[in-house]
């Protein structure tokens, strides 16, 4: 197969490796060399840029936009400066209880908002955004909107942290623990996970995750990180008060995320670098320059907000990024095997579809089918356009509900089952229309389909505890490449592959959850004759290894030279069943395939 050279990228590691030290010890030295006022801001940036870490991986990868991060903020601020300055409580105690909080709302909110979709998640966090800065504000024991006062220093090894430039160590400690932590947490298979979750829940849920839980868990991460910039916040200025955590400071984190580049955990660094530096030079200059006082620099942010999103979507990061030579890829650490999962017996029933029915209001898209597939079988469903072959396809899976009949695997009741505990009894798909991620690698994309293979959750993960795991998914997945023909482009990016053998990564993707019955929803469309050929024997291959085989194609010469049995599906109804001689002569399957030569095999 043809597919682009991956780039070279030996002299990478050498400059990024600098570049990067070089940045820890330019971080490193500010606060010793800046005067003071510019570490004040230094620190702020470092706050900020924590907030921003965390709308990285809600809003940058997930999708999920959020205007309430400064409230999550204003509750580690809050919980804090309460304890500490009422109850006595060392501010390290605080911390966690300030997670504690911090987790509980977030909890409670994200649970209650994130199954809305579109525009109304964006609406619902302005609301409570702007319910939380009221409660500060209007509660008494938070000190109103004068807010709370005397809030001691964070003492370390019972030094306090009272000047700024001690206190920068504390919050670059604080970034790069957070920093690392998600960037550990994208290159695990909770972030493959939410990388595939972004293009929507049927690929995520298709290959074993849990799309609502998955979303959760992270909405709650990002306001434990907000509650932590909250909490450096509250030690850094001794005081709060409502103003930071208002909804403007919440537009503010979210602009600087998408400035810096959302997608990128180095992004939130130069995102909040960037808005801090530009807003404080604003703040000097706007009123100096027009010759009278007044917030000037926000009308500014409000027009630079809409020329980012017009002309650099992706943010800034991406531009400094590309610069560099591409990173070299990492060559996979010694690893065991992963669990293989027992197949059954060549012959076995494995599936069986008895009277399924989907209604879609008034259309009936697949009525009354049966047909079953016995264990080492290749079964073709083949039908006209709208015939409900994909519609039947997403019930085997759960992707949609059948509306009747009943859907057995190895004799366990499937019917009403959500796709990934389908998916996690064996069964793997492809899509009729190609689900990849294109801006990542083909290994990244092969690795997805491991998922279900994996345990490590997003404790683990933050903390990249699960090593020894991923090195047993990368050797998988390169192994599935090399079986599908794209091992050689292991590290090219998925979005450079011709449409036809993107559907052929996803074969491979498919085959690293170790799939028993495999689904493919239209394999050979844009593949040329040769790679159709290629596609043959690898499907024959598969069965010789034991994986059963559901195929939905239109070219009728490959799947006539490569099924073993056909059903043959129009307008809803099973039209026939057979081998592909019986189907050839079918005198029904001849009139719904009017014109179409189906005497020849493609070998
Ligand atoms: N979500 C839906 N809501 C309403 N109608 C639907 C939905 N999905 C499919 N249909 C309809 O059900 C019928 C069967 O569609 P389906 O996509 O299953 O056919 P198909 O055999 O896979 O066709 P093709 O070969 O063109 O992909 C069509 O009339 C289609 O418009």
């Amino acid at each position: 197969m043809t597919v682009p050279a991956e780039p070279a990228a030996r002299r990478a590691l050498p400059l990024r490796a600098a570049l990067s030290l070089l940045a820890v010890v330019i971080a490193a030295a500010l606060p010793l060399v800046l005067p003071l006022f510019q570490v004040t801001l230094l620190v702020n940036v470092i706050i900020f840029a924590i907030v921003a870490v965390g709308l990285v991986l809600l809003t940058g990868i997930l999708g999920l936009t959020s205007f309430g991060q400064a409230a999550f903020m204003g509750v580690g601020a809050y919980t804090t400066a309460l304890l500490t300055t009422q109850a006595g409580w060392s501010p390290w105690l605080t911390l966690l209880a300030g997670f504690a909080v911090t987790g509980v709302i977030a909890l409670i909110l994200g649970l209650v908002t994130l199954r809305m979709q579109g525009h109304y998640l964006p609406l619902a966090t302005i609301a409570w955004g702007i319910s939380l800065y009221y409660t500060f504000g209007n509660t008494p024991a938070l000190g109103g909107f004068t807010g709370l006062t005397d809030i001691p220093p964070i003492g370390v090894f019972g030094v306090p942290l009272t000047s700024p430039r001690h206190f920068a160590y504390l919050a670059l400690i604080a970034l790069g623990l957070t920093g690392l932590g998600a960037q550990f947490l994208l290159s695990s298979r909770t972030g493959r996970a939410l990388r595939a979750l972004r293009g929507g829940p049927v690929v995520a849920e298709a290959f074993g995750v849990n799309p609502f839980a998955l979303k959760v868990n992270v909405f709650v991460l990002s306001a434990l990180m907000a509650s932590l910039a909250g909490w450096l916040y509250a030690h850094s200025q001794r005081f709060v008060n409502p103003t930071p955590f208002s909804l403007q400071a919440g537009i503010e984190a979210l602009f600087m995320t998408v400035v810096g580049g959302p997608g990128h955990v180095w992004g939130a660094l130069l995102g909040s670098g960037l808005i801090t530096a530009l807003r404080e030079w604003l703040r000097g200059a706007l009123p100096a320059l027009i010759g009278a006082q007044g917030n000037f620099e926000v009308i500014v942010f409000g027009i630079l907000i809409i020329l980012t999103l017009q002309f650099a979507r992706r943010g800034l990061w991406p531009l400094l990024d590309r610069a560099l030579p591409a990173p070299p890829p990492r060559a996979p650490a010694r690893a065991g095997a992963l669990p293989v999962r027992a197949k059954p017996q060549p012959g076995a029933p494995l599936l069986e579809v008895e009277r399924a029915v989907k209604q879609f209001g008034g259309l009936r898209a697949v009525s009354d089918v049966s047909f079953s597939l016995r264990a080492g079988e290749i079964l073709g469903l083949i039908g006209p356009n709208g015939a409900g072959k994909s519609t039947l396809f997403n019930l085997v899976t759960g992707v949609s509900p059948a509306t009747g009949g009943r859907v057995t695997l190895g004799g366990q009741d499937v019917t009403r089952l959500p796709a990934r505990q389908i998916h996690r009894l064996g069964v793997a798909r492809t899509f009729q229309h190609v689900h990849l991620q294109p801006d990542q690698t083909l290994l990244a994309n092969t690795m997805m389909g491991g998922y279900a293979r994996g345990r490590a959750g997003l404790l683990a993960s933050l903390l990249h505890l699960e090593r020894a795991e991923e090195a047993a998914l990368h050797h998988e997945a390169l192994r599935q490449l090399e079986r599908v023909g794209l091992g050689p482009h292991a590290h090219t990016l998925a979005g450079n592959l011709a449409l036809g053998q993107q559907r052929i990564l996803e074969i491979a993707r498919a085959l690293v959850a170790d799939p028993t019955l495999l689904l493919l929803d239209e394999p050979a469309a844009g593949l040329r004759y040769g790679e159709k050929l290629e596609l043959i024997t690898l499907l024959r291959r598969l069965r010789d290894d034991g994986v059963t085989i559901l195929i939905v194609e239109h070219d009728m010469n490959l799947v006539m030279t490569l099924v073993d049995r056909l059903v043959v599906m129009n307008s809803g109804e099973k039209l026939a069943e057979g081998n592909p001689d019986e189907i050839r002569a079918h005198p029904a399957v001849r009139e719904a395939y009017l014109g179409v030569d189906l005497e020849e095999g493609a070998a």
